[in-house]
């Protein structure tokens, strides 16, 4: 059934990801604080998520809300990111309980987890015959101080979720990129996720049935070190994508019929 939904950060990259394969199944109402530079579905609201009174405005009649907003930037300062991940993030999840939505699905990242890459397990960690797999129960242990305020979005959403009843799914998006996977970065390569895993995963938080779930957000790429088995399990995940069917930018091989 398509759902009410507010999508934060609608104008940046995982925004165009899911619009891209959702703008029809969904009604939309996108914020970001730059205005769309193109047509888009539904009614765009041009505000800042740290905007208690325009976020709360924004929060009426909408089912579910999918919270990208924010400095996607591993190397942001503190007070970028403490102003925009965490005091905006707070500020999403609080008006979304007081407006009576049912769920909200935070983008959390890679960075959150980014410290059990030690100097002993990579590179190894990011190539196929290497077995170690974080699976999302994992405490965060974040690489910079970006990935320690989406550590701070996942536990924010913890606290939404058992204090208020709130569904709250915090997906750990790997790398996106469009068209092909990372080119000679093998951090990338294992964690790619294609623009219609991405939107189908989306899709996925938005309809399925979940109280609090951590996942990652990846494609089915032989060379990953995040499980998608909790993804696939709790939210019927089903990626299409996989960066070993790529030489460069050019597909090479299709998935088993
Ligand atoms: N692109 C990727 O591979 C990954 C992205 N993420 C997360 O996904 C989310 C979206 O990332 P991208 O689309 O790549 O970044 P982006 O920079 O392309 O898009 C972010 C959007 O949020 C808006 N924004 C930022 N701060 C805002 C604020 N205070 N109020 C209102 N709007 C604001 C920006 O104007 C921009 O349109 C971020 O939270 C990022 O941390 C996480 C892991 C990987
Ligand atoms: O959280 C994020 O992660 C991706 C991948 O990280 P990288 O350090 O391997 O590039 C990054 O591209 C994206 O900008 C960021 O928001």
């Amino acid at each position: 059934m398509a759902q009410s939904v507010l999508l934060t950060g609608a104008a940046g990259r995982v925004g165009e990801a899911i619009l891209g394969g959702l703008a029809d199944d969904h009604e939309w109402r996108l914020l970001d604080r730059n205005p769309p530079t193109d047509d888009q579905p539904g009614e765009f609201v041009v505000a800042d998520i740290t905007d208690d009174d325009a976020v709360r405005e924004a929060m009426d009649g909408i089912d579910v809300v999918i919270h990208l907003a924010g400095d996607p930037r591993p190397e942001a300062p503190w007070d970028s990111v403490l102003t925009n991940n965490i005091d905006g993030t707070q500020t999403v999840f609080e008006a979304a309980v007081d407006a009576g939505v049912e769920r909200v699905v935070f983008a959390s990242s890679n960075h959150a987890v980014g410290n059990y890459e030690t100097d002993a397990r990579t590179p190894e960690l990011y190539r196929e015959h290497d077995d170690y797999l974080l699976d999302g129960t994992e405490l965060p242990r974040p690489s910079n101080l970006y990935g320690v305020s989406k550590a701070a979005g996942e536990t924010l959403g913890r606290y939404y979720h058992d204090e208020h009843d709130l569904s709250v799914a915090c997906v750990r998006i790997g790398n996106l990129t469009e068209g092909h996977p990372p080119i000679d970065y093998e951090r990338g390569q294992a964690m790619w996720l294609s623009y219609r895993d991405c939107a189908h995963l989306f899709d996925r938080c938005i309809r399925a049935d979940y109280g609090y779930e951590i996942v990652y957000g990846i494609s089915d790429n032989d060379r990953k070190y995040y499980s998608i088995e909790r993804a696939r399990e709790a939210l019927g995940y089903d990626p299409q994508d996989n960066s070993a069917y790529y030489d460069g930018e050019e597909r090479v091989a299709e998935p088993d019929a």
